[in-house]
């Protein structure tokens, strides 16, 4: 499996101690936590615009890019990619139906 999110992780970590000048993202770190989300939501609107165009290469750009600001989002959280790839690997086999279904007698519950 690629290891990609695992390697991107560390350098977003390391980048953490880097010169702003000389790196895009300890620019974003030094602008902040609104500058990050503000970014994160451009890219995911992006991604929904290169839906839209149903251009194939444009949808892969984009979604990189909508990944790759999420990790730097989790990275200024202290959150790891793997702690996301795990809540996944939890809910595998699990019908978002019955999911959503559990929820409503949970509540029911409480
Ligand atoms: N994967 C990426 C990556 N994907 C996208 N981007 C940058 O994310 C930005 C996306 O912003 P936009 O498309 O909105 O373009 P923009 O107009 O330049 O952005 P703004 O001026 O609006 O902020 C661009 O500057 C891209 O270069 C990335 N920048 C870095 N990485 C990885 O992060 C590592 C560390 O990067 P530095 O910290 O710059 O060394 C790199 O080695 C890469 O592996």
């Amino acid at each position: 499996m690629n290891d990609i999110l695992e390697r991107l992780a560390i350098i977003l970590e390391e980048r953490k101690n880097a010169d702003p000048k000389h790196s895009y993202v300890a620019n974003l770190y030094q602008a902040g936590q609104d500058k990050i989300l503000k970014k994160l939501g451009e890219e995911a609107i992006e991604t929904i615009l290169a839906a839209k165009s149903m251009e194939r290469d444009a949808i892969i750009h984009e979604t990189a890019d909508l990944w790759f600001h999420s990790l730097v989002m989790l990275a200024d959280y202290g959150l790891r990619p793997e702690q996301v790839l795990n809540e996944l690997d939890r809910r595998f086999g699990l019908s978002g139906l019955e999911e959503k279904a559990n929820r409503g007698k949970d509540n029911d519950d409480g």
